[in-house]
């Protein structure tokens, strides 16, 4: 919660006439964000194509659009919010950087014009809660200014050192903060860590097996670690602890599409909720990584059902389970459910599932 509003007033609107924060955030299916710049012709052109195909499409506005068409990519994503039918949809966009000459008339332009349509604004380069504690306050004051009737929720990136050391305050900052994202690009830069790359792992980060004593000159295995793995579980329990969503970011690779699984994957299993998509191509490894596969839902289908009131301990399988693994089995069951709300195809493999009687 936040250190400057007291308890009574942290769920009270910030302007007189702005809709009421959000006591919790919808868990809303949000595998893939897919990024495209509003300005780019050929990008706003796939825009109608891609709707049915992401759970969450944004309209970049920040790094990737050229500073000559900032005003064309803000101006683009208003056309087509207004131009386009997003059904269960969600559309979010990335402002500029609140330090950058843009920000202001973003918000000044986005929130009358299309803040109805808006769900969520990422914000990039957070570094601490005073920089949510702005975006709030106006935010409240263009809501009420737009008659607007639900909040517009916040989405922060985590790109800055000084961004990570402050996470949890950041992620309690307001009742509109939704989620956070790794920026691991600008992340890299902040910290002058020595990766060019924009995410993924890096072949010069690993740890060497132990020297043989009877075989001294032998060939010693590498292992490649994850660079990002310290961030993404910072990152997910200061989400957890607030009750919002964590998210991987972008996989610069867009051509190493088995990298890029291997990314979306860990960040699933860490506990993140879904990924940026940069090209078309990573979207269907976002939705499919980020979905509980069948034989997860199958097992822990079986364990609910083995678990009966949910105490005590049984064995399947040779394994224990418990109360314990029986509340990881219902994270898994209750996040099926959710997509399987919105993805037809998902529901009938889902729907598909025999669990036996044991
Ligand atoms: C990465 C790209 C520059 C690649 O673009 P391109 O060379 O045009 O790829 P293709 O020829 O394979 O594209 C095929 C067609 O698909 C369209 N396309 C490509 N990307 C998208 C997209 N994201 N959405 C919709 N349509 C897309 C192309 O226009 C082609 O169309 P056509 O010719 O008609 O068939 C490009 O994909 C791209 O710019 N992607 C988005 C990049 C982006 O948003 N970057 C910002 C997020 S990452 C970041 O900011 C770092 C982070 O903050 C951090 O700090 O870590
Ligand atoms: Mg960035």
């Amino acid at each position: 919660m936040s250190g400057s509003r007291s308890a009574k007033d942290f769920f009270r609107p910030l302007a007189v006439g702005a809709p009421s924060p959000l006591t919790e955030i919808p868990a809303r299916p949000s595998r893939a964000i897919h990024f495209f710049d509003p300005s780019n012709p050929k990008m706003a052109a796939k825009v109608p194509d891609l709707v049915s195909t992401v759970d969450v499409l944004l309209g970049n506005l920040e790094d990737a659009v050229k500073a000559d068409n900032k005003l064309a990519a803000r101006e683009g994503l208003v056309q087509i919010a207004q131009d386009t039918d997003f059904g269960p949809t969600q559309l979010w966009t990335r402002i500029n950087s609140l330090d950058s000459p843009w920000v202001l008339d973003d918000l000044t332009t986005l929130v009358p014009a299309i803040g109805h349509k808006l769900d969520v604004i990422m914000v990039p380069k957070v570094q601490g809660a005073e920089d949510i504690h702005y975006v709030d306050r106006l935010l409240a004051q263009l809501e009420a200014k737009a008659d607007l009737e639900r909040p517009i929720l916040v989405h922060a990136i985590l790109e800055t050192a000084r961004g990570v050391a402050n996470v949890e305050e950041i992620c309690g900052a307001s009742p509109r903060m939704q989620g956070i994202s790794l920026g691991p690009a600008d992340l890299a830069a902040d910290r002058r860590m020595k990766t060019t790359r924009v995410g993924g792992g890096h072949p010069g980060y690993l740890v060497r097996q132990d020297p043989n004593p009877d075989q001294p000159a032998a060939v010693r295995q590498t292992y490649q670690q994850d660079l990002w793995h310290y961030t993404i579980a910072r990152m997910v329990d200061a989400c957890a602890m607030h009750g919002i969503y964590p998210y991987y970011g972008p996989f610069g690779d867009i051509a190493d599409v088995t990298a890029c699984e291997d990314q979306f994957r860990n960040a699933f299993l860490l506990g993140c909720v879904g990924t940026w998509s940069l090209h078309p191509k990573q979207i269907e490894i976002a939705n499919r990584v980020f979905s509980p596969s069948v034989e997860d839902i199958a097992h822990a289908r079986r364990v609910v059902a083995a678990m009966g009131d949910g105490t005590g301990a049984v064995m399947l399988d040779g394994k224990m389970e418990d109360d314990a693994s029986l509340k990881q089995c219902l994270v898994m069951v209750e996040l099926a459910e959710q997509l399987a709300a919105i993805d037809p195809a998902l529901k009938a493999q889902y729907d598909a599932i025999e669990v036996p009687s044991e």
